[in-house]
């Protein structure tokens, strides 16, 4: 009698064991996966996309209210400062013609990429059969909806306020009051008459007031315009308008100079022009003296390399 209960306690503490084994292994793949999907970091950046609020914005938007998300890749993103400078842009009169309401996917509307994506790979599927290509192929089958996450995810994402740089600027406490350059800034972007690709470099400079930008942030700004589809001059521009909003001062110059695939590579197939367009404010503009100082250092070789 006493081995019979003997093996039923043994039978019942293997079953407790195999037990808290599955749940284990349950828990442990789901953990798994989702790390392995990305989706843990993916939530815990939702979350804190939510929890947004413009508190402790300054009064340009600098140094405000940040959030971490993703548009194309990782980078501080600050949408008040966006929205602000949208705002500017179109005082100006030289905000591209958007309508923001469609284009911020952010906090509520975290669908809204999800449904565009859906929407221009049914599109571009058209576009694919009219041209009499043949969807079942293995090579062209994912084509609608490579090109659709390319427009939403990588190369339009400038189109949303929400998606603009965060601006770290600190107090000009050295006092620096020559020209600042950041030269040979990448420029990706696109022609909105053809849709192809824009390939250049950006110089931009600046002399400080009371605030000096972190570096970076200038290329940040300069990616964040190119990410629409663009021609050159507001392309310009808007560079220019933004970082002045931000540094509050008109002394900032812009030179951006490119190859358009669209001339490039249809119709009139030039293949060796390039395209120079430049806004100078303030200083860069009325003296003369300035103005050929920022020329001049713009065209002086890299110093690491050459
Ligand atoms: N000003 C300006 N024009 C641009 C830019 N990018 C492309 N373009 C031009 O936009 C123009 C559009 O002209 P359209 O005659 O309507 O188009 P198209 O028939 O394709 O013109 P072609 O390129 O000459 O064949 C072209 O001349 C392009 O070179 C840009 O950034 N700035």
């Amino acid at each position: 009698m006493k081995k019979f209960h003997n093996v039923k306690k043994k039978r019942k503490s293997l079953k407790k064991n195999l037990l808290v084994l599955h749940i284990k292994f349950f828990f442990g793949m789901a953990f798994n996966k989702i790390f392995a999907s990305g989706s843990l970091p993916a939530l815990v950046k939702f979350r804190s996309r939510c929890a947004y609020s413009d508190e402790n914005d300054s009064s340009n938007g600098t140094n405000g209210s940040i959030q971490e998300v993703m548009p194309a890749s990782a980078f501080k993103v600050n949408p008040n400062l966006g929205y602000k400078v949208h705002h500017h842009l179109l005082q100006l009169g030289i905000e591209t013609p958007y309508d923001p309401l469609i284009t911020d996917s952010s906090n509520e509307n975290a669908a809204n990429n999800a449904r565009k994506i859906e929407q221009i790979t049914d599109k571009f599927k058209e576009i694919m059969e009219i041209l009499g290509l043949d969807l079942t192929n293995d090579s062209l089958e994912k084509t609608p909806r490579r090109v659709a996450k390319m427009y939403v995810e990588e190369v339009f994402w400038g189109l949303n306020p929400h998606n603009f740089p965060h601006i770290s600027t600190v107090k000009n406490s050295m006092k620096y009051d020559e020209m600042v350059i950041e030269r040979n800034i990448n420029v990706s972007s696109h022609c909105e008459h053809h849709f192809v690709h824009i390939d250049g470099i950006a110089h931009v400079g600046y002399i400080p007031k009371e605030r000096v930008i972190g570096l970076s942030k200038i290329n940040r700004v300069v990616r964040y315009f190119s990410k629409r589809p663009q021609i050159q001059e507001r392309l310009t521009e808007q560079i220019y308008a933004a970082l002045s909003y931000v540094l509050e001062t008109q002394d900032v110059a812009v030179t951006v100079i490119a190859q358009h695939f669209c001339v490039k590579c249809r119709g009139i197939e030039d293949v060796n022009c390039n395209t120079v367009t430049s806004k100078l404010g303030g200083i860069f503009q009325t003296d003369q003296k300035t103005r050929g100082e920022f020329i001049r250092l713009i065209q002086i070789p890299n110093a690491n390399c050459q």
